[in-house]
C-alpha cells in the first residue's frame, strides 16, 4: 500500500467513563471500543455503554468487543448502542460474525503459535472487513497489556489489519515502523487501572502514533 498521505487509524478500546469518552474525541481517534465480554475488568452494560455514545462526536465510529457472547446479547448491544462495527474475539466463526448485518473485525490470537496466516484467516473470515492482531492466546481474553513479536503479523494481508496487544505511548511508534498496519489499537496502555483511562497518556499515545505518520511518509 502506497503510504504517502496515510494516516493509521487510532482506537481506544474498554472506555467506561462519558469524560473518556469526549477527550478521545477531542484527540481525534478513530474509534472507541465499549467492551461487552463477559469476566471483563472493562465490561459495561448495554444501557451503560448508549449513555456513552452520546458523549462521542460526530465521525467518530463506536465498535462493540465481543468474545463468545450469546447471540441474543450481540442482538441486544446492537439495538441499545448502535455500534458501526463489531470487534469478535472469541470462536465466532464466520457465519456468526456476520449474522447481525454489521461490518465486523476479527481478533487473532497471537499467542497461539498456530495463529493462522494471511491465506487461512481470509478463508476462514471471508466476510470481515479486517483482522485484529491481538497478544492473547486462543481462547483467552485480550486486554493484558502484553505484547507479541511484531515480526509474526502475517504478511500477504490483503484486508486492513489492525495491531494491538501492548501498545503504549513508549512503543506505538516503533510497532507502526515494525508492521505498517492499518490502525493500532490500545486499552491498558492508556490506562491507571482496568477501563479508567489517563488524559495524558491518551493524548502522548495519538502524538507517537502521529509522529510514526509523518516518519513514514
Ligand atoms: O479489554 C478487555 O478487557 C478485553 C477483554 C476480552 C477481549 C479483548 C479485550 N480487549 C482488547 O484487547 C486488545 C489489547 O488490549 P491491551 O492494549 O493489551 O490492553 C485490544 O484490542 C482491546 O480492545
Amino acid at each position: 500500500m502506497n503510504r504517502t498521505l496515510f494516516r493509521t487509524r487510532i482506537k481506544f478500546c474498554g472506555l467506561t467513563r462519558p469524560g473518556d469518552v469526549r477527550l478521545a474525541s477531542e484527540l481525534g481517534v478513530d474509534a472507541i471500543g465499549f467492551v461487552f465480554a463477559p469476566k471483563s475488568p472493562r465490561r459495561v452494560e448495554a444501557e451503560e455503554a448508549r449513555a456513552m455514545r452520546h458523549a462521542l462526536a460526530p465521525l467518530v465510529d463506536a465498535v462493540a468487543l465481543f468474545m463468545d457472547n450469546p447471540v441474543e446479547e450481540v442482538r441486544e448491544v446492537i439495538r441499545h448502542v448502535r455500534p458501526s462495527l463489531l470487534q469478535f474475539h472469541g470462536g465466532e466463526d464466520d457465519a456468526f460474525c456476520r449474522g447481525f448485518g454489521l461490518p465486523y473485525m476479527k481478533a487473532v490470537a497471537m499467542g497461539d503459535p498456530n495463529a493462522g496466516n494471511a491465506l487461512d484467516l481470509h478463508r476462514r473470515y471471508p466476510t470481515a472487513s479486517g483482522f485484529l492482531f491481538d497478544s492473547h492466546a486462543e481462547g483467552e481474553a485480550g486486554g493484558s497489556g502484553r505484547a507479541f513479536d511484531w515480526s509474526r503479523v502475517p504478511t500477504g494481508m490483503h484486508k486492513p489489519f489492525m495491531l494491538a496487544g501492548g501498545l503504549t505511548p513508549d512503543n506505538v511508534f516503533d510497532a507502526i515502523c515494525a508492521t505498517l498496519p492499518w490502525g493500532v489499537d490500545v486499552s491498558s496502555g492508556i490506562e491507571t487501572a482496568p477501563g479508567l483511562k489517563d488524559g495524558d497518556k491518551m493524548r502522548h499515545f495519538v502524538e507517537q502514533v502521529r509522529r510514526a505518520d509523518c516518519h513514514n511518509d
